[in-house]
């Protein structure tokens, strides 16, 4: 489940597996067999919390409020532009409902065809109001920041547990490089929190990391943690979701 639940975490097969480390288990084929499984869809893509449950109006409302806290800390002085980019987009959800709102233009990045494909039908508004920028089909570990493009902000969310720990460094060292600089650019994390230690999940073979290993991995890629909240409003049933505001060092 991409969304995980707490039912599901039986801390004794962790130990049990405790050999192996959680993020040696990533395996991308297998990561990419099961989204084009699901439903191209925001029940899909959040792991059966879809629109009949508060899931995702409390993550876009938690989101919101975490960016207005923010707003001093991420100006955009003339001439640079609020170019933003989506990473692990699924079918463009957070573009749809949040980040055009607050960007001139958004890019997105999704390897998983039909998730693709459905961004023409989620993002026709924002198309319209000539807000949509590229969409690099391809996953973060393959994505090379095109070295004229600046961006305001990049917003990582359900997505980073897809890489292992030394690729996800180096994917935000990246990310970083593409940031508009002297502290004008921003990245936002926003992922599932681990209890204890990381836990791999074979269903979408990705990683749920611990606060602390967050926190570890951002100063291994040359970020600074500027704030961090926990999303309200989610059910008790799940992880806590924490979001990270980061700047370069
Ligand atoms: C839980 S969904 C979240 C989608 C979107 N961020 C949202 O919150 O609506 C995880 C997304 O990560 C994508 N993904 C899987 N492996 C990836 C990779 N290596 N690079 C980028 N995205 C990946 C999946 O296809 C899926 O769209």
């Amino acid at each position: 489940m991409p969304i995980k639940t707490l039912q599901e975490y039986d801390p004794d097969q962790i130990h049990a597996d405790s050999d192996l480390i959680a993020d040696s288990q990533i395996n991308y084929d297998d990561a990419i067999a099961y989204w084009s499984s699901v439903p191209a869809s925001v029940n899909g893509v959040l792991g059966g919390f879809g629109e009949q449950t508060p899931v995702p109006k409390a993550d876009i409302v938690g989101s919101m409020t975490f960016l207005r806290k923010l707003e001093t800390r991420m100006s955009c002085p003339a001439p640079y532009k609020k170019l933003t980019i989506d990473m692990g987009a699924g079918i463009g959800r957070i573009t749809r409902d949040l980040l055009w709102r607050v960007s001139d233009t958004v890019d997105l990045l999704e390897p998983v065809k039909p998730f693709v494909a459905q961004m023409e039908t989620e993002l026709t508004q924002v198309q319209q109001k000539g807000k949509l920028g590229t969409i690099y089909d391809i996953g973060m570990q393959d994505w090379i920041p095109e070295p004229e493009k600046k961006y305001w902000l990049i917003w990582c969310q359900w997505c980073v547990g897809q890489l292992p720990d030394a690729e996800l460094v180096e994917f935000w060292k990246r990310c970083k490089d593409a940031l508009i600089e002297n502290g004008v650019g921003t990245m936002i994390v926003k992922e599932n929190i681990a209890p204890f230690e990381d836990i791999f999940d074979e269903t979408d073979s990705s990683v749920t990391r611990t606060d602390a290993k967050f926190r570890q991995l951002f100063i291994e890629a040359g970020f600074k943690l500027i704030a961090s909240d926990v999303q309200k409003g989610l059910p008790k049933e799940l992880f806590p979701v924490r979001m990270y505001c980061l700047k370069p060092q």
